[in-house]
């Protein structure tokens, strides 16, 4: 089953195994004036820098403030991607990332009306509901199955830390078999049991955890395809230049420029650990992004807070200090 306007299982797979940038995406971040509102420029400069290098981006992803923004704010920031990708030859994700079952699906609607046919969207990227408690098996699969029901393409989207809940190895494979629109599966989690333990092979296994990227790909003898990083906002050539050494057979260069990455973004981590705000993933991806191409307005976050100085400051010594150039 796939709805009009989508793109099937198979050309997800297809657009994956071209290689290359297509195996690299982006969790876009997200800009905002003084007064709040979108920063339109900024997210088309942005584009700009990322384009060479991604396959596509994720709008909005944990890293874009998904979690923090109303349906309204998410269809405004999906509605400036639509309108940017093409031009620049990327991809759109639609994250679904909405507290409830009952807004996922509305999201899910919305997006797919505001995309309309024969649009750049590869699919959703479907997270659980936040719960309190753990939900069950059965409780995910209702919670997912208005989504899957739509025929559109969809990456399921494990994320424990942020949801309180994690998709079994059973109801992924259950889910796949069931619908064929299942493309694949994000996994940020860190702990990647559902990658490591065999998730069905016709699905695209994309990773969304930071660190050395290595390993985990195919070439390293992992099982990750793809991958989904916050990281891939601030180093997206590096990271496009990793995935191009280990496709060339170049593991030591590729091993040396991931560490390399990995350390910095690692150090970027624990600099944004003691804010009180925010979440890490945004923090320390736009402190280094105003560090390094001199953003000015990436210090802004939803809701009208900043970054502070001192943690801006930091981050341009932690730019230098791996290597990497600052404005
Ligand atoms: N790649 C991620 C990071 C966390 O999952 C995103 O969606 O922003």
């Amino acid at each position: 089953m796939n709805a009009p306007g989508s793109v099937t299982g198979d050309a997800v797979a297809d657009f994956f195994a071209a290689g290359g940038r297509h195996r690299l995406w982006c969790p876009a971040l997200t800009f905002y004036t003084e007064d709040g509102s979108l920063d339109e420029e900024a997210f088309a400069r942005h584009l700009d820098r990322l384009a060479p290098h991604v396959g596509g981006i994720l709008v909005p992803g944990s890293t874009g403030e998904g979690w923090q923004m109303s349906e309204r704010e998410s269809l405004d920031v999906l509605r400036l991607a639509l309108q940017a990708a093409p031009a620049r030859g990327i991809r759109v994700l639609v994250g679904l990332l909405r507290p409830s079952a009952g807004e996922i699906a509305s999201l899910a609607r919305a997006a797919a009306d505001l995309a309309g046919a024969g649009s750049d969207i590869l699919g959703f990227t479907l997270a659980a509901p936040l719960a309190a408690e753990p939900m069950d098996e059965a409780a995910l699969e209702a919670a997912f199955r208005p989504v899957l029901e739509t025929g559109r393409s969809v990456f399921l989207y494990q994320l424990p830390q942020v949801t309180g809940s994690t998709i079994p190895a059973s109801l992924l494979e259950r889910l796949s078999e069931r619908f064929p629109n299942v493309a694949g599966l994000k996994d940020s989690s860190g702990e990647d049991a559902l990658a490591l333990g065999g998730a069905p092979e016709r699905l695209v296994l994309l990773r969304g955890a930071e660190g050395d990227v290595v390993p985990w790909s195919l070439e390293g003898g992992g099982p990750y395809r793809g991958f989904l990083l916050s990281s891939a906002n601030v180093f997206p050539a590096e990271l496009h230049a990793v995935l191009a050494d280990l496709e060339a057979g170049r593991l030591e260069e590729a091993t040396a420029l991931s560490g390399r990455v990995a350390a910095a973004v690692g150090d970027a981590f624990a600099l944004v650990a003691m804010l009180p705000f925010g979440n890490p993933f945004t923090n320390a991806n736009k402190a280094l992004l105003h560090a390094r191409f001199g953003e000015r307005g990436a210090a802004r976050l939803h809701g009208g807070r900043s970054l502070p100085s001192d943690v801006l400051a930091v981050a341009q010594q932690i730019l230098h200090r791996h290597g990497f150039a600052g404005a």
